[in-house]
């Protein structure tokens, strides 16, 4: 496993973190701020949202393993999280 940046858990063939927010509109401002970079950087996280919460599942799935495409993406959420 390549090293887990901090704050994230490593999960199998995936790393995790649970983000959590002041609500639901700021939980779901945050996963529309990170649709544009996801979307650029081609690589999909597996998350999901329950009220403030967005739980958030990385790992590359053409390899089934944790790769710097997945840490990258990692500290772009982790980056836009503080924006809120
Ligand atoms: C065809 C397209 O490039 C691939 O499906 C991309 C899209 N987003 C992806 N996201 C993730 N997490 N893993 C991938 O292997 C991946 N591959």
């Amino acid at each position: 496993m390549t090293d887990v940046p901090e704050g994230w858990t490593e999960d199998g063939d995936a790393i995790t973190k649970r983000f959590e927010f002041a609500d639901f509109a700021a939980a779901i401002a945050f996963m529309n701020r990170a649709a544009g970079p996801i979307d650029e950087m081609n690589h999909h996280p597996e998350w999901t949202n329950v009220y403030n919460r967005v739980d958030v599942r990385l790992t590359s799935h053409d390899t089934g393993a944790v790769t710097d495409r997945d840490l990258r993406l990692a500290g772009v959420l982790d980056e836009l999280a503080q924006q809120s």
